[in-house]
């Protein structure tokens, strides 16, 4: 342990029992003992107290472990740009084996594979196809139901945006389009419908944190096989039409020649197919309800969205595809909502030779960081999203800052460099599009309760926008009133 500390220099930060990347981050902080998730929620508090943008953690068990957590964003860009010299931790995601191999959870030759044959998939089609599902998936909430309600009342707007972004990958992901109101009966020969397994499989990934793995795999089955069903059905139909849906592309391209690639096996088809509904459902769905939260919060921050729109589309019709250069300050809302509640708030890598890092102090000297080879290292993004060197007021929530010249590297909510996000743009058109929408047609106001009658503002902030760590950062309660506006 001691030696650990003597090759980083004693770089300041926490020296504790266990590893601040195990099972110890969804717990409290305990000092001497674990760095818990506090390190997440505390944003940049770390980094404010230790007086350093790059902190260290060396623990002693299960095995002695150095990490850095870095809210540099010349470091981190660093990082992401070099692949190679620091790849991802495999072994910290081997929650999203669940059902195969995947892009998410691959290194080197398996991953390039992997993205090769799955980034045909996220192109102009596919998004075109994600913002025609998102206006027909909210056109079906309006007019079915919510109806002709003046006031419609969520106790948890998670409520709305969680099915909300499901039946949006339902349609643009799986080429399954679900409604509101659909019947929950299952096909014959099924226990599960559609909707019931995207639901579920989205649900899985904490499953197997709580499951014993006799449960899981029966869980597990049921699903895959359902799934399988779908990929055989699709393969052996006679009408092979032109399909955009991110199921068709993968399947197809999956069984086309890429650069002598080898095809992906049905398990790696599924793996993939499973990881794209895992990554793309929570993260947008989260992201909408912060944004809901936000505008609910800041009244005067809503009135200038909705202002922005309403001179945009004066006849108040549906923004179409083409229209998106008109949306610039719905932009700016989702850009600052995930500038604020990253739904990764970290991303782990590991160097795999003796490097160093420049960062600076609280004095602004330059301070070489030693970093070992095997050390971890955590692009803490929502601490670099809160880093007051590159942000003002970083906790205010303000849109406008991303109007004007804004510190493009210290933005990465989609991570960066070759493994940035594929779906960044499936969840941006669907955000821009379902949000515009809604503040077109409602206002949105934090449903009075009478336990809650003398909050302060800032109470009521701490309230609306607390967050808990689940695979992704979580709001815990947004009670919502949607009210007409005409
Ligand atoms: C607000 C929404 C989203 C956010 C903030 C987000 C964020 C991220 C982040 C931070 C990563 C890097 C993870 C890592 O390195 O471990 C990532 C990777 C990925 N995301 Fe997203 N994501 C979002 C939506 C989506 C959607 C809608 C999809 C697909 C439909 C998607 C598919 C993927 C895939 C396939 C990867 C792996 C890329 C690779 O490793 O090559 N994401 N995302």
């Amino acid at each position: 342990f001691l030696n650990a500390v003597r090759a980083i220099q004693n770089h300041p930060g926490f020296r504790t029992l266990f590893d601040p990347t195990g099972a110890s981050s969804f717990f409290p902080r305990i000092t001497g003992v674990s760095i818990g998730c506090d390190v997440m929620f505390n944003k940049y508090a770390d980094y404010e107290a230790f007086g350093i943008d790059i902190i260290s953690s060396v623990c002693a068990f299960p095995k002695v472990n150095t990490h850095y957590f870095i809210a540099d964003a010349a470091v981190i860009k660093e990082i992401m740009t070099a692949r190679l010299k620091f790849p991802k931790p495999i072994e910290l995601y081997s929650l999203l084996l669940f059902f195969g191999h995947n892009i998410v959870a691959s290194e080197r030759e398996e991953w390039k594979k992997y993205r090769k044959i799955s980034a045909p998939a996220f192109t102009e089609p596919n998004n075109k196809l994600v913002w025609e599902e998102t206006v027909r998936v909210v056109t079906d909430l309006f007019d079915n139901v919510w109806g002709n309600k003046k006031e419609i009342v969520y106790d948890h707007a998670l409520d709305i945006t969680m099915s909300l972004a499901l039946f949006v990958i339902g349609g643009a992901g799986f080429g399954r389009r679900i409604g509101w109101n659909d019947e929950m009966v299952a096909p014959p020969g099924h226990k599960l419908t559609f909707r019931d397994t995207l639901a579920a499989v989205s649900h899985d990934t904490m499953l197997k944190v709580t499951l014993p793995n006799w449960a899981l795999y029966a869980t597990k089955r049921t699903r895959a096989l359902h799934m399988m069903d779908m990929i055989n059905a699709r393969r052996s139909s006679e009408k092979k039409e032109e399909r955009y849906d991110l199921f068709s592309s993968l399947l197809d391209a999956s069984e086309g020649n890429f650069d002598g690639e080898s095809k992906l096996t049905d398990r790696e088809l599924l793996g993939n197919i499973f990881i794209f509904l895992i990554a793309g459902h929570e993260t947008t769905a989260h992201t909408l309800c912060f944004s809901f939260a936000l505008l609910g919060l800041y009244q005067d921050e809503q009135e200038r969205l909705y202002q922005e729109l309403k001179k945009a589309f004066p006849d108040g019709r549906t923004p179409a595809y083409e229209d998106i250069s008109k949306l610039t300050y719905v932009e700016c809302v989702m850009n600052e909502t995930l500038r604020m509640f990253p739904p990764a708030s970290s991303v782990p890598k590991y160097a795999t030779e003796d490097t160093t890092f420049v960062t600076k102090n609280a004095a602004g000297e330059n301070v070489v960081v030693p970093v070992p080879a095997g050390t971890g290292v955590s692009l803490h993004i929502s601490a670099l999203q809160h880093n007051p060197r590159y942000w003002s007021d970083p906790f205010e929530f303000k849109p406008s800052r991303f109007l004007g010249d804004w510190p493009r590297d210290a933005f990465i909510p989609f991570s960066g460099g070759v493994r940035s996000c594929l779906g960044r743009r499936f969840a941006e058109l669907e955000s821009l599009v379902a949000l515009s929408m809604i503040i077109m047609r409602y206002k949105l106001t934090i449903k009075p309760e009478p336990e809650f009658e003398h909050e302060t503002f800032e109470q009521r902030k701490a309230r609306i926008l607390k967050v808990t760590q689940g695979i992704t950062i979580t709001p815990v309660r947004v009670p919502l009133v949607l009210t007409r506006r005409d």
